[in-house]
């Protein structure tokens, strides 16, 4: 079989092969019209490699860890004749470094729920114990990197998938990374969940009902969304699917919210147990 460049454009429901050094085996996977690969829960990194194989257009995800052809050049989207490069220190020694083990927390929830203060008072909890953390928190991530994208569904979509990305290295760097993100949509954060090893994707729902939210309405949004000054609001007049099988869920119960370090400790009991605060 042999493998050479070309340039790929993935389509929707494309079948890829999958061939990891630490998994051993061949798996089938769907390509949602993009480079992100849902439902690879694999440890180590991996290069999408362009193969042409018997006439046919085939994806193969190679594992580059412990690939011995480090000539082999690779197609990613439309990043054609790239090659991963590896450097002598990886995660774990900076993971040692810092004491802590590199992870994202997720946290998703309307407008209101309390993401950005749960999300602060988790970084300083974790601040206060010697760990290091960085927020991604979606408004603040829209006043630059992502500034470009509007609230469309594919925008949403790419912010997103930006934001794992960018989460996934801070915890390549061995950070505790916090996303604090609407992220309405199931499938992009599941597409998110996929980028990293199995265990080091932390979903948070925060389950605050929208009556609560709207109740609350810090900036005004819902009360211009009902006006009709705001097309497309979450939880008004575009959807927000909730997480089905989440890590965690933060609940507003019965009247009442716990309070935000009260939350955010929760996070931090769950971070103890996974032994995310030791290297
Ligand atoms: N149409 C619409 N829907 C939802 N939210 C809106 C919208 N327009 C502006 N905003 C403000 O943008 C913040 C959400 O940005 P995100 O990047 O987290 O949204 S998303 O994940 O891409 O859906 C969100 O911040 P939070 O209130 O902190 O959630 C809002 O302040
Ligand atoms: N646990 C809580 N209990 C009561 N009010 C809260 C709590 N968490 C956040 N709030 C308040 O709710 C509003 C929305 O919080 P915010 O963190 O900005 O939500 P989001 O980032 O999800 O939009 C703010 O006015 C905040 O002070």
């Amino acid at each position: 079989m042999q493998a050479k460049s070309l340039q790929w454009a993935p389509s929707p429901g494309l079948r890829v092969g999958v061939e990891t050094s630490s998994l051993s085996q061949l798996a089938v996977l769907n390509l949602p019209g993009g480079a992100s690969v849902n439902g690879l829960k694999a440890r180590g990194l991996f290069v999408v490699k362009a193969m042409e194989v018997e006439g046919s257009r085939t994806a193969s995800l190679k594992g580059h860890a412990g690939n011995k052809n480090g000539s082999l050049l690779s197609s990613v989207g439309n990043s054609t004749n790239i090659k991963w490069h590896e450097c002598s220190l990886n995660k774990t020694d900076r993971q040692k470094l810092l004491k802590q083990k590199g992870c994202v927390i997720w946290i998703t929830g309307l407008s209101g729920s309390g993401k950005s203060t749960v999300a602060c008072a988790l970084g300083g909890s974790l601040y206060h114990r010697g760990k290091l953390s960085y927020i991604l928190d979606g408004d603040n991530v829209r006043h630059g990197l992502n500034c470009d994208l509007s609230f469309k569904a594919e925008d949403r979509a790419e912010n997103i998938r930006r934001i794992g990305e960018v989460a996934k290295l801070f915890a390549d760097a061995g950070v505790i990374c916090i996303a604090s993100v609407v992220s309405p949509y199931r499938r992009d954060r599941d597409a998110c969940r996929a980028m990293l090893p199995a265990g080091d994707f932390v979903e948070v729902f925060m389950d605050v009902p929208l009556q609560v939210c709207e109740a609350r309405d810090p900036k005004g949004l819902y009360k211009l969304a009902r006006a009709g000054k705001i097309e497309g609001f979450t939880g008004v007049d575009d959807p927000y699917e909730q997480p089905l099988d989440c890590e965690i869920v933060l609940s507003h119960k019965g009247g009442a919210c716990p309070s935000p370090c009260e939350m955010a400790e929760e996070v931090v009991s769950y971070l103890e147990d996974q032994g995310f605060l030791q290297a």
